[in-house]
């Protein structure tokens, strides 16, 4: 059975009235004790319950008698998309010195193990997400869902160089923009991954529809967020002040259980600084894994770590240590909307774990399709940022792995993953006004005219 928390053995810290068991033990002797109190509960429920009470034996107890107890226990393996919410577990308290803040902290993942969440809750509290079940109308999800089926027939495996091997996604994408003209701009003018894209499709008839239900949910979302939870009720530096609106999509398709894609975090090249991206899934439910981007000096074995996220599309990389900080798992079902937030990408680094096995969905069979959409800032066109020395528009990149700069943002050579070329050294610090328009110095072009 797979329970919202996988982990090895820790330690919780007391809770503020201890009674038996319920001061600074080890959660070893806090299970043996709620064990012998509820022999009939298994273990693994025991658990998730003690840490929904932050570690207090009695407060843990005492839900449990107040629970139907056959109903608890008998809950069955990790089948993706059962829903779920730590709240379930936890008492109705008048308890202030348990601040959600205070919550927060002890429910978060621990290195080495994984928070498994599937209410929308649970999700806004503990990552930079938020997300809406049952998103559209359920004949739109599925017109959607089969139109993309069919386009997925013909989606390419994105290929990109790692170290010094070219490598692909294990997956498949397309890209979809509103007219011919951005499908010429983007197969002209736009890298990712160092390369150009070939395969970029005009917005289909269902892609089109949905746009606008999830433009206004996505705004609705982010100024909720903003309202309450970022200090102050005030927008992040660098986020932009206006209303998001998507002008094109990524759309990928998993066939399969082991079809994946490898953390990372999204480019910001044409996004710019906290970003939002609006992602809907359909068809088969899996699991999308985030976990925060811890800065560090040096790596363990003394090296300077390396010093920037990489980009969207990667695989795991040498610099990357999945457990560092433990790992979330958001439950992702057949028609949900994902906002991810703006401390997202800079922060955080997320993927499509490969899943041991899927419930097949009734239109999909094995199959997943997600559809990001995204606001492409003309601020942000390849037009406007600093080339490098190969001559060709950099990669736009933040310090997340290092202490000295943490946050700075930084123009690079995209060229170094092109398969077949070397790329340059080129870095140019990155500078945005408090909205997050780029200030170019003096001696660049100027996009003033621009907006967004
Ligand atoms: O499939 C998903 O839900 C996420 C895809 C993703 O991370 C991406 O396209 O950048
Ligand atoms: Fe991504």
């Amino acid at each position: 059975m797979k329970s919202f928390l996988t982990r090895p053995k820790r330690k919780l810290s007391p809770a503020p009235e201890a009674g038996l068991g319920d001061g600074d033990e080890p959660t070893d002797v806090k299970l043996a004790l709620l064990s012998s109190l509820h022999p009939a509960v298994e273990q693994e429920t025991l658990l998730d319950i003690l840490l929904a009470h932050d570690g207090c034996v009695s407060q843990a107890s005492t839900a449990l008698q107040q629970q139907q107890h056959a109903h608890i226990s008998s809950r069955k393996s990790g089948a993706i998309g059962y829903q779920r919410s730590l709240k379930q577990y936890a008492l109705p308290s008048n308890d202030t010195s348990s601040s959600p803040e205070k919550k927060t902290k002890k429910l978060k993942s621990k290195r080495g193990s994984t928070l498994h969440l599937y209410d929308p809750a649970d999700v806004a509290e503990h990552t930079p997400c938020t997300i809406i079940h049952n998103f559209l109308p359920a004949e739109d999800a599925n017109d959607l869902l089969r139109e993309l089926l069919k386009e997925a027939e013909s989606f390419e495996k994105i290929t990109f160089k790692l170290f010094d091997n070219v490598v692909s996604s294990p997956h498949t994408s397309s890209f979809f923009v509103e007219s011919y003209e951005a499908m010429q701009t983007q197969k002209a003018d736009y890298y990712y991954n160092g390369a150009k894209l070939t395969d970029v499709r005009r917005i289909t008839p269902q892609l089109a529809k949905v746009k606008p239900i999830v433009q206004e949910a996505v705004n609705r979302e982010v100024q909720h967020r903003i309202a309450t939870r970022y200090p102050g009720g005030k927008k992040l530096k660098y986020q932009s002040p206006h209303a998001w609106v998507p002008n094109s999509a990524f759309v990928n398709c998993y066939k399969g259980a082991q079809e994946s894609v490898g953390w990372h975090s999204d480019q910001l090249t044409y996004l710019g600084p906290r970003a939002v991206i609006g992602s809907v899934s359909l068809g088969v439910a899996r699991e999308f894994r985030v976990r925060r981007v811890l800065p560090k000096d040096k790596d363990k074995d003394g090296n300077e770590a390396p010093s920037s996220s990489s980009s969207s599309g990667g695989v795991k990389t040498a610099e990357d240590d999945p457990d560092a900080e433990g790992q979330i798992a958001i439950h992702l079902p057949h028609n949900s909307l994902l906002v991810m937030h703006a401390e997202m990408q800079e922060e955080w680094k997320h993927c499509i774990a490969p899943a041991p096995s899927i419930d097949p969905h009734p239109v999909a069979g094995v199959r997943r399709i997600n559809i990001t959409y995204r606001d492409y800032r003309q601020r942000f066109h390849p037009r406007h940022t600093p080339r490098c020395r190969c001559g060709i528009p950099c990669v736009l990149r933040v310090v997340q792995r290092k202490r000295d700069n943490y946050g700075r943002y930084f123009w690079m050579c995209h060229a170094s993953n092109v398969p077949g070329k070397e790329g340059c050294s080129f870095f140019q610090w990155a500078e945005f006004d408090d909205d997050g328009n780029p200030i170019y110095d003096k001696d660049s072009k100027e996009p003033a005219a621009l907006t967004g």
